[in-house]
């Protein structure tokens, strides 16, 4: 089996790109956020209090012919950002751009925070992590892509997310017309559930080439690239008047400088982030003051390689005993 769906950008700075799927019988269709940093299938469901609900398409497992509570059991989730949600489990048919998993759980929400209540076009996420990060209790449950696997025509699922654009996801095939050249490999350690890999380092613009083994997480749920302090303040130093700002959590500078590339390495591949992907959005519509694409890890514990790093290039996420990621230029 395969699946092909889009990858829509849900505002004009790609804060986070949703995904049409399909629950139950008959279908009904959510807008979902793709996450490899998150192993929850959840949504905004006939549970949700009306009032936690702005503008979001529900899932209702009463009007579902196909839908089976999992009783007795709950969920609940924090991510990095502080958002999060909770609430009880059903199974259903659940389809990703044509691929079915019947008997997929389906966490529908009892409770969602603000963050989530805001975005209205967003009804849910999709955890493409490892299953051990699933948080549905007495017994986790399986993410889609280890729902479908055994069904799959190869181990794998891919992602060519765009800047200012529609991207894709595909599962169960590498199509080839989706990116230039090879596909450069790396390992993946999967403990404890992040597709967690290693940068062979990186440059900043048409500088040298700084090789250093940079263990991160790509996590298509994370709008950023967050690095180590010490390679951020090196991009920021090539930037007039860039400063880490306290006040707005992060390096700013005026939306007119200019602004040089970001390479990271994979292995002996390498992967140019455009200016403009950094340049990543105004503080205030009406402000001067740009906020970066690149931020400083420090406080995080860990590296993370977000959407302004995954969008610059094609990205398999490769099942395979051990997993795999590659990336490939587009
Ligand atoms: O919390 C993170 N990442 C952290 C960012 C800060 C540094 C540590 C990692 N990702 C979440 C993201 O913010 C959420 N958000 C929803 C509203 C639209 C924007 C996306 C969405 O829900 C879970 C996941 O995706």
């Amino acid at each position: 089996d395969t699946g092909s769906a889009a990858a829509i950008p849900i505002n004009e700075v790609d804060i986070a790109y949703v995904t049409p799927v399909t629950i139950g019988t008959p279908p009904q269709t959510l807008m979902l956020d793709l996450d490899t940093g998150s192993s929850d299938l959840w949504v905004f469901s006939s549970l949700t209090p009306s009032n936690q609900v702005r503008g979001q398409e529900i899932y209702s497992p009463t009007k579902s012919s196909t839908s089976k509570l999992l009783s007795g059991h709950t969920w609940s989730i924090r991510y990095g950002d502080g958002s999060g949600s909770r609430g009880t489990v059903y199974t259903d048919n659940f389809t990703i751009g044509g691929l079915e998993v019947k008997s997929q759980a389906v966490q529908a929400a009892l409770e969602v925070s603000s963050s989530f209540t805001q975005e209205q076009s967003l009804d849910g996420l999709v955890g493409l992590g490892f299953s051990a990060l699933n948080t549905v209790r007495p017994s986790s449950q399986l993410t889609f892509f280890d729902n479908a696997r055994p069904n799959l025509d190869e181990e794998v699922f891919t992602a060519d997310l765009k800047y200012h654009a529609t991207g894709s996801y595909d599962f169960g095939f590498i199509d080839s017309k989706k990116y230039a050249g090879n596909i450069t490999y790396t390992t993946v350690q999967q403990s404890p559930g992040y597709w967690t890999h290693s940068l062979s380092g990186y440059s900043v613009g048409s500088g040298a080439f700084q090789a250093s083994q940079i263990s991160g997480i790509s996590d298509t749920g994370t709008t950023l690239l967050y690095l180590p302090t010490a390679i951020v303040t090196a991009y920021y130093r090539q930037v007039q008047g860039a400063q880490n700002s306290q006040y707005y959590g992060g390096y700013v500078f005026p939306c007119s400088s200019t602004l040089p590339t970001f390479t990271f390495g994979i292995e002996g591949a390498r992967f140019t982030i455009p200016a403009s992907y950094i340049n990543y959005t105004r503080i205030s519509p009406t402000s001067t003051t740009c906020y970066g694409g690149l931020q400083s890890s420090s406080g995080l514990g860990i590296n993370i390689f977000g959407d302004v790093a995954l969008k610059a290039a094609f990205v398999v996420f490769s099942g395979t005993n051990p997993p795999r990621i590659g990336f490939a230029i587009k």
